[in-house]
C-alpha cells in the first residue's frame, strides 16, 4: 500500500522535476518492462492460473488507472472481478483479497507462507534494512525481537506495573485541556501527546522521560511520526520500477533517511545517557516498585546472555541496536500514529450522534460518578463505550488494507496461483462495509458490538481492525488500555462542541493510515462540579 498511494499524478510530477535523468529513466524502464513481459509470458504456462484482474498497459501496468482512494477504489473493483483480483505495477505483481473466507486462507491456514511483508523502500529505509518487527521477514531475527516486545515489555506484569505512566498522563491531559477551556483545542495533538509521554515513560522510565519531555520532545516526536507516516504512505517510483531506485527520482529515500536521522539523535542523547547513569541504580528501583522499562529489560536480557563477554563500549553498541531496531516503528510510531487516529475518529463519531453521546457519558456517570476521576479500573466495565470503540474501528479501520502480506512460497488461494514474493493486501475497510456481513453497513450503530462479542484478535475475521494470525499487531493490550482510558477521560471530565459556525466533516485521507482528512477541532467545556477534581 505504501507504494501505491496518490498514483494518478506523481508519474509525471516526478519525470518533470528531473529532467535530467528523464532519458536514462526511460530506457531503463523500456528494458526492465520487456524483461518482465518475458518473465510473465514464460510463467503463465500451465498450472492453475494467476486471479482475475483488469488489462495493464505495457511497461506501467494498472498504474495510470489507480486513484487516490485504493481502499474504495479496490471495494469497486471486487464487484467486478470478484473477492479475489490482481493487477500489475510496473512488473511487480498485486492481489487484494476482499472477503472474511479468503483472509482467513492468508492469516491461518496459510498464516507461515503469507508471514514475509515486502517493505517499500521508504519502509526498508526506517527500519535499517527491513530488520524491525514491522517489516523483517519472518525469521528468526524477527522473532526473538517479537519476542521481548510481546513476553517483556508489554507483558501483564509489566503493562500492570506502568499504570502509574498512564494515570499520570491522562490526569496531565485533563488538566491541560481544563487550562484552555471554552477555547478550541486539536484532538489528535492532545491524543498524541498524551501517547507519547505513556509510550516515552514506558520506554525510558520516568526520569530519564522527565528530561526529554522538558526538551520539547512531544511536538518533536509528533513532527517526525507525522512525516515518517506520510512518506511511507506515497507513492515511490522507486518501489514500481525497483531498477530506478537508485534514481531516488522522487528524494523518498533521502527525505526518510532525514527523519530517521532526526529520531536516532533522539534516542542516542538518551540512551547513553541512561546506560550511563549507573544501571545499578535502575535495578534496584525496580527491585521495589516491580515496573521496569525498556531498556532495563534489555539490560537484563544483556546481562543473561553474553554480557560477561563484552565490555561497556559494546554493550552500549548492541543496546542501541536493539533500542533503535524496536523503537523506531514498533513503539513510538507504530504506537503513537495509530491510537491518536483512532481516538480523533471516536470523538468525531460521538460529537456527530447526541444519542450516542448521551448514552456514553450516562454510563459514565453510573460507572465512574461525577464527583470522581476515571480510573483504570473502572475501564472494563465500560461496556458501551468499548462498543462505540469497536464501531469506530470498523467504520474507519485505522489501517485500512492492514499492513502488506508477500508469500514465501508459490501457492494457492481459491484456486489461483499467487506467486511467491507478490504483494498481498487485505482490504479490512471493503470487509468492515459488507453488506453481506454487517446489517446497513453504513450506519453508526455501537448496538451492534453490545450483542455481537467481536474481539480485538481477530477471531472472526469479517472484524479484524488489528490483523491477525501471527504478523497481528502484538500492541492491542496497550491500545486497548490507552484508547479507552483517553477517550472515557475526556468524555467524563468535558461536555465538547464544535467551533462556531463548523460543521461535522468525516471525509478519509488514505494512507497507510486512514485519516480523518480535517483535523478534529473541538471546544471543551467543564462538566464536573468540582474544580479540585481537574488538578
Ligand atoms: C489503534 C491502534 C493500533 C492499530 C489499529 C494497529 C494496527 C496494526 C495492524 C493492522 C498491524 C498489521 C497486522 C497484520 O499484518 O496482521 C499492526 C502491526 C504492528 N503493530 Fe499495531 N496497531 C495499533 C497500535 C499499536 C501499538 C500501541 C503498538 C506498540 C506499542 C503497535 C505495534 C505494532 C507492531 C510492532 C506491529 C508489527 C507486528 C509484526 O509484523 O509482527 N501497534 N498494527
Amino acid at each position: 500500500m505504501a507504494q501505491l498511494n496518490n498514483l494518478g499524478s506523481w508519474w509525471w510530477e516526478a519525470m518533470s522535476s528531473n529532467k535530467h535523468e528523464l532519458t536514462l529513466a526511460i530506457s531503463t524502464l523500456i528494458l526492465t518492462g520487456l524483461w518482465y513481459i518475458w518473465k510473465f509470458s514464460m510463467s503463465s504456462n500451465g498450472g492453475p492460473p494467476l486471479p482475475p484482474g483488469p488489462r495493464s498497459l505495457p511497461i506501467v501496468g494498472y498504474l495510470p488507472f489507480l486513484g487516490r482512494d485504493l481502499h474504495k477504489q479496490f471495494a469497486n473493483m471486487s464487484h467486478s472481478y470478484g473477492p479475489i483480483f490482481k493487477f500489475h505495477i510496473g512488473g511487480r505483481l498485486h492481489v487484494v483479497i476482499n472477503t472474511p473466507d479468503l483472509a482467513k486462507v492468508v492469516v491461518r491456514e496459510k498464516d507461515e507462507i503469507f508471514a514475509n511483508r515486502n517493505p517499500s523502500i521508504a519502509a526498508l529505509a526506517i527500519s535499517y534494512g527491513g530488520q524491525d518487527i514491522v517489516w523483517s521477514d519472518n525469521n528468526s531475527d524477527w522473532r526473538n525481537l517479537r519476542k521481548i516486545f510481546v513476553h517483556e515489555v508489554l507483558s501483564n506484569k509489566n503493562l500492570e506495573a506502568s499504570s502509574c505512566f498512564r494515570r499520570d498522563e491522562v490526569r496531565k491531559t485533563i488538566k491541560n485541556v481544563f487550562s484552555k477551556i471554552r477555547t478550541s483545542i486539536n484532538i489528535s495533538e492532545i491524543a498524541f501527546s498524551t501517547e507519547a509521554s505513556v509510550l516515552t515513560s514506558m520506554v525510558w522510565g520516568n526520569t530519564s522521560a522527565q528530561k526529554i519531555k522538558g526538551s520539547n520532545f512531544g511536538s518533536e516526536l509528533q513532527m517526525i511520526s507525522s512525516n515518517i507516516v506520510e512518506l511511507m504512505g506515497q507513492a515511490n517510483v522507486s518501489d514500481i520500477f525497483p531498477s530506478l531506485a537508485w534514481l531516488d527520482l522522487q528524494g523518498v529515500e533521502r527525505k526518510v533517511k532525514r527523519e530517521l536521522h532526526q529520531l536516532d539523535q533522539i534516542f542516542t542523547r538518551i540512551i547513553d545517557d541512561r546506560i550511563e547513569s549507573n544501571s545499578k541504580k535502575s535495578k534496584e528501583a525496580v527491585g521495589h516498585e516491580g515496573k521496569k522499562d525498556l531498556l532495563q529489560i534489555l539490560l537484563e536480557l544483556m546481562d543473561q546472555k553474553d554480557a560477561v563477554s563484552i565490555n561497556l563500549t559494546q554493550l552500549k553498541a548492541l543496546i542501541q541496536i536493539w533500542l533503535k531496531k524496536l523503537l523506531c516503528q514498533n513503539i513510538m510510531v507504530a504506537g503513537t500514529e495509530t491510537t491518536t487516529t483512532l481516538i480523533e475518529w471516536a470523538m468525531a463519531e460521538i460529537m456527530q450522534n447526541h444519542n450516542i453521546m448521551k448514552r456514553v457519558q450516562e454510563e459514565l456517570e453510573e460507572i465512574v460518578g461525577l464527583d470522581n476521576i476515571v480510573e483504570e479500573s473502572h475501564l472494563p466495565k465500560l461496556q458501551y463505550l468499548d462498543a462505540t470503540i469497536k464501531e469506530t474501528f470498523r467504520l474507519h479501520p485505522v489501517v485500512p488494507l492492514i499492513l502488506p502480506r508477500s508469500p514465501s512460497q508459490d501457492c494457492m488461494v481459491s484456486g489461483y496461483t499467487i506467486p511467491k514474493g507478490c504483494t498481498v493486501f487485505l482490504n479490512v475497510w471493503a470487509i468492515h462495509r459488507d453488506p453481506r456481513y454487517w446489517d446497513n453497513p453504513l450506519e453508526f450503530n455501537p448496538e451492534r458490538f453490545l450483542a455481537n462479542k467481536c474481539d480485538f484478535i481477530g477471531s472472526n475475521l469479517n472484524f479484524f481492525p488489528f490483523g491477525s494470525g501471527r504478523r497481528s499487531c502484538p500492541g492491542v493490550p496497550l491500545a486497548e488500555k490507552m484508547q479507552m482510558f483517553i477517550l472515557a477521560s475526556l468524555l467524563h471530565s468535558f461536555e465538547w462542541k464544535l467551533p462556531e459556525g463548523e460543521v461535522h466533516d468525516l471525509s478519509e485521507k488514505f494512507g497507510i493510515t486512514l485519516k480523518k482528512r480535517e483535523p478534529l477541532i473541538a471546544v471543551p467545556s467543564p462538566r464536573l462540579p468540582n474544580e479540585s477534581l481537574y488538578m
